[in-house]
């Protein structure tokens, strides 16, 4: 509506976007930046889903991602959807095969993320080299005065980091760890021609040949308990593990009885297979860092993202002009 147009506003005449559970970005941001839609908040309701949605099933065309997942069974209950916006970076909550099935088109975070999810995989593990976590709770406790010296860390620089996945984020966590004087590998779906880097096609033999991995590659049928104990063992006693892809990419379990029986040295872990629920092993191992899956967490970014989901939407449902963010769906 242009400025000088006075007209009130009719909320049922604005385009409309369900929400099942309010994603992130709505938790930190309310729903302001889609103001010039009308969000139909499906939590809101006293509804079973099932219900709520099959009132909506007509008139629902696009859908902004939650946390939760977007099922064949959901999608079932939305026959005139015709886009999905998320504002995550991966993409194994969404039903694709379905989506590419039916044509509909899906919008996600592309590279917004990457330089904050790189962050914190170095802050991770920096962390675990040098024991900040530990060092802090060390002095929290008073145990300084008392305990004298704190354990040595290990030094980053020249350690042999393999990255797993070098997609947007591998490629920022190289760039970075790079500045500090490590020597850089990765392993990947493909070889990527425009880099040095030494490639392996195979994660045994690139855990095999360095001191840390840092897990960055996205979740599919592929990557799912793609770092098991064979990995974890070639990585050996000394071996790092930085998981800031998805928890399901590692078997958590045997990843858990490595750290526990020192077959593993350290980990840096940001996501977990079973969030938020984390194994309670690990709260008692020092070698240990843990976050609670918010390595895109920073003011800058969340901003950022909701600048992109309202320019998706908006290019949809309001323009007809292309997604700002497409996935292609390839078959
Ligand atoms: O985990 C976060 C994301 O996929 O964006």
């Amino acid at each position: 509506m242009a400025a000088h147009d006075n007209r009130q506003v009719n909320h049922k005449e604005l385009p409309q976007i369900l929400v099942l559970e309010p994603p992130p970005i709505m938790i930190f941001y309310g729903d302001q930046f889609l103001k010039n839609f009308r969000v139909l908040k499906a939590w809101e309701s006293q509804l079973p889903l099932d219900q709520f949605l099959t009132i909506h099933a007509k008139s629902v065309q696009a859908l902004l991602m939650s946390p939760r997942q977007l099922t064949t069974n959901i999608l079932q209950l939305l026959p005139s959807l015709q886009l999905v916006v998320t504002a995550s970076a991966g993409l194994d909550h969404i039903d694709l095969p379905e989506c590419r099935r039916r044509g509909i088109s899906i919008a996600n975070a592309n590279d917004t993320y990457s330089e904050d999810v790189a962050d914190i995989a170095v802050g991770l593990l920096i962390d675990v080299f040098r024991k900040i976590s530990s060092a802090d709770s060390f002095v929290r406790k008073g145990l300084w005065p008392t305990k004298g010296d704190f354990p040595l860390g290990s030094k980053l620089g020249g350690k042999r980091v393999g990255i797993v996945g070098l997609g947007s984020i591998g490629q920022e966590v190289a760039k970075r760890l790079q500045a500090f004087g490590c020597r850089i590998s990765y392993s990947s779906r493909n070889k990527k021609p425009y880099v040095s880097y030494p490639f392996y096609s195979s994660v045994v033999q690139l855990a095999t040949d360095s001191d840390v991995l840092i897990v960055c590659c996205s979740l599919t049928q592929q990557t799912h308990q793609m770092i098991n104990k064979d990995v974890m063992l070639a990585l050996g006693m000394e071996g790092v593990i930085v998981n800031v892809g998805r928890g399901e990419i590692i078997k958590e379990e045997e990843l858990v009885q490595c750290l526990v029986q020192g077959e593993l040295g350290g980990a840096g872990l940001d996501v977990f297979e079973n969030e938020p629920n984390v194994p309670e092993e690990l709260f008692a191992l020092d070698k240990v860092v843990l976050s609670p899956h918010r390595a895109a967490h920073t003011a800058e970014t969340m901003i950022a993202m909701c600048e992109l989901v309202k320019g998706n939407f908006e290019a949809f449902l309001i323009s007809n002009k292309p997604l700002l963010s497409p996935v292609a769906l390839n078959n």
